[in-house]
């Protein structure tokens, strides 16, 4: 079976002026199959951020590829990898930042600006935001949600082009331990439903519920 993503031999560097470059990972390798769950884990700056970027195809790697169901993206330009990227990755920032002027409803809208679904996509966008527990936060503005309620709407906007994919930066990071726990549950959630998750986290409750975990020097 075709992962859903696959990171084959990849190297991230950065060159850094009047010193050595910065090695980030040299020849990773990773599979992460439909419905599977798999943990960046390691201290703050080992590079989990760099690594999701790149899975994200926001980024290229030094070396190596990045494949979305079996297929690279190696010499795709940046456009075609944008597209690519809309309808398969759903890509959830750290600290689930939410633009300010919007409410929660219109910021899980907002990756769906470029379609014409407006009906559809609102619908969806609804009940996700239902499912997720915030259905009652829909018109409110990100100022008036706490922290883990922010976290959810970020995730209802990564999930609702409907990807395959899903990767999270921490994002159980500063919140309470039952809005982590229920973050982590809703995670895991997804990948009963198919969907495949890639998280970076220091949350050790969060390390241990992936399915699998490179811990990164
Ligand atoms: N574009 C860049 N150019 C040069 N160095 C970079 C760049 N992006 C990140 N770095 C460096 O690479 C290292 C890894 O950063 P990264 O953000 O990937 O780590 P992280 O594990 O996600 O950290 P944190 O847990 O604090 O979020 C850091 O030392 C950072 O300063």
């Amino acid at each position: 079976m075709v992962s859903a993503l696959q990171l084959a031999g990849l190297s991230i560097r950065y060159d850094r002026a009047g010193a050595e470059p910065l090695s980030i990972v040299e020849d990773y390798n990773l599979d992460l199959p439909a419905g599977g769950m798999h943990c960046l884990a390691g201290r703050s700056g080992s590079g989990k951020t760099s690594i999701l970027r790149v899975a994200a195809g926001l980024v290229p790697p030094t070396a190596g590829e990045v494949l979305w169901g079996g297929e690279s993206l190696r010499g795709l330009k940046d456009d075609a990898v944008t597209l690519k990227r809309r309808g398969y990755i759903g890509y959830l920032d750290q600290g689930g930042v939410l633009v300010p002027g919007l409410t929660a409803l219109e910021n899980v809208l907002l990756p769906a600006v470029p379609t014409r679904e407006t009906k559809k996509v609102t619908a969806l966008a609804i009940s996700l935001l239902d499912r997720l527990g915030v259905g009652g936060r829909a018109g409110h503005y990100p100022e008036k949600l706490s922290g883990g309620e922010r976290q959810r709407v970020a995730l209802a906007r990564a999930l609702v082009l409907r990807p395959r994919v899903v990767m999270a930066d921490e994002p159980t990071a500063s919140l309470d331990r039952a809005s982590a726990d229920s973050v982590i549950e809703i995670l895991k959630a997804l990948t009963s439903s198919g969907i495949s998750v890639l998280v970076a986290a220091h949350d050790q409750k969060l390390i241990d519920a992936a399915d699998t975990r490179t811990l990164l020097a």
